[in-house]
């Protein structure tokens, strides 16, 4: 469980990147983070784990304050950065001096991801392409079995079949007492694989929604002539006329991509907060 309470947090005084921020992260649920760039993803995942603290306001994880880098704390939580850093090591070598940290480590796991992610390899980690040391640190990550995994950007340098096998990786080694959070910019990515997608912009948590909520609050229809009264949330082309995104207000449920979902709250942060916080 991850609680966030008032969390105000900037990198020069005076000027803060949050105001006030406040959400709870459960178990049992894969959260997407998502904002533009410069939003500040990294800064609140880095916050999350101890790596910042906040200026004001409280974060704790697993009734842990990060902040206090405790290693009763840092054995229960892994942060990949969107940079990974592998030293000069085998992976024989690395699971040696970094498995100990992590006392729920299991190295047959470790071996099936492994194989599941394509990485396989007697050379040291230095030698491997930047796609494969990201995935031997997922890899690693997931079989360190922590109860907390955060991510940053993890799909960004993965070709297109190792984002299909991250995302079946994930899912199945998801359960009731982890909680992942994942950020991206690549909403496609993480579609079909998240639970609650939270998005973040200008210093404000404009979005904190289960998945299946999204079709609840907000619908798309296909209009071919201008339509005054009707309050467009967002629009894009469509082939016989505009895909227009307005709040729901006939309880039909449609399908709205979370690629549409972030562009309408980035046009329109007030409207998409003011839907999805009531
Ligand atoms: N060490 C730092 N010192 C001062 N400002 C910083 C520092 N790190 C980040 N920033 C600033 O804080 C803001 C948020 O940065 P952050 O990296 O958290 O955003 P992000 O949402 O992860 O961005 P991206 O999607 O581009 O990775 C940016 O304006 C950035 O310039």
């Amino acid at each position: 469980m991850i609680r966030v309470e008032k969390f105000t947090f900037g990198y020069k005084k005076g000027k803060p990147l949050y105001r006030e921020l406040d959400f709870t992260l459960g178990s049992g649920k894969i959260y997407g983070l998502l904002g533009k760039n410069g939003a500040g993803k990294s800064t609140l995942l880095k916050n999350l784990i101890g790596l910042l603290y906040p200026t004001s306001g409280s974060i704790t994880v697993n009734g842990f304050r990060p902040r206090d880098r405790k290693p009763s704390f840092l054995r229960t939580v892994y942060f990949i950065p969107e940079e990974v850093y592998v030293p000069s090591l085998t992976i024989e070598g690395y699971v040696r001096l970094f498995a100990p940290f992590y006392p729920s480590f299991n190295r047959e796991m470790l071996n099936s991801y492994l194989h599941k992610l394509d990485v396989q390899t007697e050379e040291k980690l230095t030698k491997l392409s930047f796609g494969q040391q990201k995935k031997f640190i997922i890899a690693f990550a997931l079989a360190c079995n922590t109860g907390v995994l955060i991510m940053d950007e993890p799909t960004n340098g993965l070709d297109i079949p190792s984002k299909k096998k991250f995302r079946k990786l994930i899912a199945s080694i998801m359960n009731d007492s982890r909680t992942i959070l994942i950020s991206t910019h690549q909403t496609r990515d993480l579609e079909n694989l998240i639970d609650q997608v939270i998005i973040v912009d200008d210093g404000e948590l404009l979005v904190n929604t289960p998945v299946g909520a999204i079709g609840e609050k907000l619908s798309l229809q296909l209009v071919e002539t201008d339509e005054p009264e009707l309050a467009v949330l967002y629009e894009e082309e469509a082939v016989r006329g505009r895909l227009v995104m307005v709040k729901n207000e006939n309880g039909k449920e449609g399908k709205i991509s979370l690629e549409q979902l972030f562009n309408a709250t980035v046009e329109n942060p007030s409207a998409l907060k003011s839907i999805f916080a009531n």
